[in-house]
């Protein structure tokens, strides 16, 4: 038995194989309650090819019509001695006691708990638990609980597919993994009872690993947002009496929007460096990091998708540039003040150059993002190998970073040419959001120096420790200069 959570096992094909033998007549399957999840998942039954019996406190009471014609309707007690093993308890845990009656009618048989837990901090013992604890003639198996009533009727075409299982009977697992897969989902096997709990409170959750990321790229927004506020727009008002308020809804989000894919892209690749640099310093693999990093860690791939969002949302904004009014107004102006003046524009070789770089660097870091982000799904992620999954997320990561760095520096550079509109104004956000990229990468290329790779790859792979990795606690680890070990 494990209560391992971080390693679910998807249930075996072979109850494919089992699946095909059930017939409607051998596997009548009792659910008690009559609410919403006992009507979905009955018509789910139906249509799966299992006899359904539909045990309530009251049948009169059910409005006609609500429940399929092929589900039998009858009282708690006939319900449970028509299944021939399975039985969903579609009731609330608190309703459980008012069961305890049928214990005898339920011993032998597999209660299937599909009740979530209503706080996240409870001390109390799983809703599985108590079950199982209450009827302890009886097997429990946890399970169904993430799967809404509504995915149970569209038949797992919208939602969640995975049904996440957990028992201490192995057996009684294996049948309801069966029936899962019969109904259309993905059976995970994530352990015994006492894994119940954790997946009472998984609906509780509310997107938990975004939190941090979400968080980290609004106040990254806001402090972008504020400083351009202050140095671009505030400041040439307070100095120069220029009015360029206009510039808080579109120029401001369009400039702050890159500084903030930029810096959480840096942010992506910072905790590998420090990984990095950490084993490095302890001479060690075998240590764990500190908390903070190992959270940082699992974070990454929420940071990348967030900083390609504001990637593609700059690009979006600077595509709609010509459609605005104040664009149009000068392009016009322009030209009219130099047909007035009878001069034409000359010919800017450098301002030409400068202009295509900063646009071809800005499109091609979007394209790498978009690639990132397309390989962290699942679907694709898992069809491609260890090697081509890092090859692409690291190896092309910090091409991406490389190109939106010099995007953003030519950006810089174009705008000291233009300068004289805003005298005060150098777009003062974008030289605070270069310094981490640069760091960063400065860092990645003293990682990539022969000597410092080889040693790191040594750590690595567990062929060298130091003294701070005590031989007592891993002898296998300690090698002398030859290689071979001591
Ligand atoms: N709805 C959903 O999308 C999901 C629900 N679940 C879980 O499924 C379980 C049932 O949820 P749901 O169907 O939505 O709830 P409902 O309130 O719609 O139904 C609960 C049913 O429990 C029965 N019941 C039995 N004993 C009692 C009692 N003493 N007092 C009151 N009712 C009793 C009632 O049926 P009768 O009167 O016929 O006996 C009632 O219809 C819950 O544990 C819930 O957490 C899990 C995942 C999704
Ligand atoms: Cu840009």
């Amino acid at each position: 038995m494990s209560n391992d959570m971080s390693a679910p096992l998807l249930l075996e094909e072979e109850d494919r194989v089992d699946a095909a033998n059930v017939t409607s007549s051998s596997s009548t399957v009792a659910i008690l309650g009559s609410g919403d999840f006992s009507r979905s998942l009955s018509m789910r039954l139906v249509a799966c090819g299992y006899g359904v019996a539909v045990g309530s406190r009251c049948v009169k009471r059910i409005a006609p019509g609500l429940f399929l014609d092929a589900v039998e309707l009858s009282s708690q007690e006939a319900a449970v001695a028509k299944a021939k093993s399975l039985v969903f308890m579609a009731l609330f845990p608190e309703h459980y006691p008012s069961l305890l009656g049928l214990r005898s009618a339920l011993a032998g048989k597999i209660l299937v708990d599909v009740s979530n837990a209503v706080e996240m901090n409870s001390n109390r013992p799983s809703n599985a638990e108590q079950l199982a604890e209450m009827f302890p003639d009886s097997v429990v198996v946890k399970g169904f609980n993430t799967i809404s009533a509504w995915t149970l009727q569209t038949g797992a075409q919208d939602g969640s597919r995975q049904v996440l299982l957990c028992s201490d009977s192995a057996e009684a697992k294996h049948e309801v993994a069966q029936l899962a897969r019969r109904m259309g989902f993905y059976p995970v096997d994530v352990g015994s009872l006492c894994c119940a709990q954790e997946l009472e409170r998984k609906p509780l959750h509310l997107f938990p690993s975004w939190r941090g990321p979400v968080l980290t790229t609004y106040l990254l927004f806001f402090f972008f947002y504020c400083y351009g506020f202050i140095r671009g727009i505030l400041l040439p008002y307070i100095a120069y009496g220029q009015n360029s308020f206009y510039r808080l809804v579109f120029d401001l989000v369009n400039e702050s929007l890159p500084c903030v894919a930029l810096v959480s892209l840096a942010l992506v690749y910072l905790p590998g460096l420090f990984a990095a640099w950490l084993q490095l310093w302890r001479g060690t693999k075998y240590q764990r990091f500190p908390c903070w990093l190992d959270a940082w860690l699992l974070r990454r791939k929420q940071l990348g998708l967030l900083s390609f969002l504001c990637a593609a949302l700059h690009g979006v904004y600077s595509l709609c540039l010509p459609l605005r009014t104040i664009t149009q107004h000068r392009l016009i102006n322009a030209a009219y003040s130099q047909v007035k003046a009878g001069v034409e524009m000359p010919w800017d070789e450098q301002g030409v150059w400068r202009t295509d770089l900063y646009v071809s660097s800005g499109v091609l870091g979007l394209g790498i993002l978009a690639l990132l982000a397309i390989t962290s799904l699942p679907s694709v992620g898992n069809i491609l190998t260890w090697r081509e999954f890092t090859f692409i997320q690291s190896g092309l990561g910090y091409a991406a970073l490389t190109l939106s760095l010099m995007h953003t520096l030519v950006f810089g550079w174009n705008f000291a040419f233009s300068s004289q509109t805003y005298p005060f104004y150098m777009p003062p956000s974008y030289m605070l959001a270069v310094a981490l990229p640069c760091a960063v990468l400065v860092c990645r290329c003293f990682l990539l120096l022969p000597c410092v790779s080889a040693r790191l790859a040594r750590i690595r792979r567990g062929w060298e420790s130091t003294r701070k990795c005590p031989v007592s606690q891993h002898p296998r680890v300690r090698v002398d200069r030859t290689g071979s070990q001591v």
